[in-house]
């Protein structure tokens, strides 16, 4: 055997024990996944995600069709973090037209007058009718602040409708920041997910301005009729793509806003895939009736109890690493409430925190 071909089976022998210990120190150092969540005893396990990137709540989402001037002029007795006025499936095609104007005038004549956010949902790029809506939307003298595009499939899709509104918004005097938030509702949407989103996200760059992608909603019931798939009550079926839906999301500093629920008649059911969205990472869920707001917004609001226990182990950290003379990165593992506490939990206690204050402010 040469030297040269000595010392290459010698580096190769020393990369494979290298690549063999990382495995190990990684699997002997790593807790079990059980282990690192939280055990609150008696209070549910909302983790919130970190709030830093979010620019305001959108527990609830409620959808209220655009043409339904009665189920509008409803709003302005309502108490939600958001709205969406709808151009898209809530509106029969016979009244596409009637929902635009009815936005048009609500957004220029009272729209100020609702606290909470209003958005506009629109119809899908290859609907054939979205053209419509963004140019009636664009043209009104108060631009929402949020635009939702349903139905979202490929990077042609975000693309088209980027430079649609671009089209449109093009010569407008005020040239605010406005959100866009897009819906997955296919596989393909689904798994495009991450590209979809750089495409957007990479389309609102400054050079381009005034928009800022800011979430994802799941819409769940389109997303069945495209697998082909029925909703059971417990929606175990869709776990995958919850879940790919949030960590997605996380990983660009994005909302993520869970399924609706249509048995609007049924509380305790609601209740129960909210607080699960909650703690799955959803920040919100979307809505179709004003009974479903109040058990939506208190399930993505941290407890009282909650908020209780986050406080007082934040102290309790604080004490501890004035005590030991240590800072927050250094601290190890200390002991709250007969649990070991290290610095993930601590950070959870702090993302509950912040987010209770953030909502509080809002
Ligand atoms: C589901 C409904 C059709 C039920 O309507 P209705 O029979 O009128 O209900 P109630 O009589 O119980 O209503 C009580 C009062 O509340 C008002 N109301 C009802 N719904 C709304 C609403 N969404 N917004 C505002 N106000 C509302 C009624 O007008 C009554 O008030 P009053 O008139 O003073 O007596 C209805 O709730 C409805 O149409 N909901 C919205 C449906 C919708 O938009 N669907 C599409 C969105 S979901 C979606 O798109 C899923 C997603 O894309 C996916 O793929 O998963
Ligand atoms: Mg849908």
């Amino acid at each position: 055997m040469s030297v040269l071909k000595l010392r290459f089976a010698f580096l190769n022998h020393c990369v494979k024990l290298k690549s063999v210990s990382k495995t190990s120190t990684h699997f002997f150092t790593s807790r079990p996944l059980s282990s690192s969540c939280v055990n609150l005893g008696p209070l549910s396990p909302e983790v919130v995600p970190p709030p830093h990137k979010i620019q305001r709540p959108r527990r609830a989402l409620l959808y209220v069709p655009g043409h339904d001037e009665r189920k509008i002029n409803k709003l302005q007795t309502l108490d939600v973090d958001c709205v969406a006025l709808d151009c898209e499936d809530g509106v029969s095609l016979d009244k596409k037209e009637d929902a635009r104007n009815t936005i048009h005038k609500l957004y220029e004549e009272t729209a100020s007058t609702f606290h909470g956010e209003l958005c506009v949902r629109v119809n899908s790029p290859s609907s054939g009718f979205c053209e419509s809506d963004i140019e009636n939307i664009f043209s009104m003298s108060t631009l929402p602040p949020t635009v939702i595009v349903p139905k979202i499939n490929s990077i042609q899709d975000i693309t088209w409708m980027m430079n649609e509104k671009s089209r449109t918004i093009l010569g407008r005097p005020t040239k605010r920041l406005f959100n866009v938030i897009f819906m997955t509702e296919s596989s393909k949407g689904l798994i495009n997910l991450q590209k979809i989103i750089e495409a957007g996200i990479s389309a609102c760059s400054p050079r381009f301005s005034c928009c800022h992608i800011a979430g994802i909603i799941f819409g769940s019931d389109d997303f069945c009729a495209n697998l082909g798939i029925m909703r059971s009550k417990d929606a175990s079926e869709l776990i995958y793509a919850r879940q790919k839906i949030v960590a997605t999301c996380k990983a660009f500093g994005l909302q993520a806003i869970d399924m609706v629920y249509i048995d609007f008649k049924d509380n305790d059911g609601l209740e129960k895939q909210s607080l699960e969205g909650a703690r799955m990472g959803f920040t919100g869920k979307q809505v179709i009736h004003p009974n479903q707001i109040p058990i939506v917004q208190k399930s993505f609001t941290p407890s009282d109890e909650l908020l209780k226990w986050a406080e007082d182990l934040t102290e309790a950290f604080e004490n501890s690493t004035e005590k030991s003379k240590l800072n927050f990165h250094t601290q190890g593992a200390f002991t709250f409430r007969g649990q070991m506490i290290d610095l993930p939990t601590v950070l959870q206690a702090k993302n509950i925190k912040l987010f209770s204050d953030f909502i509080k402010k809002t």
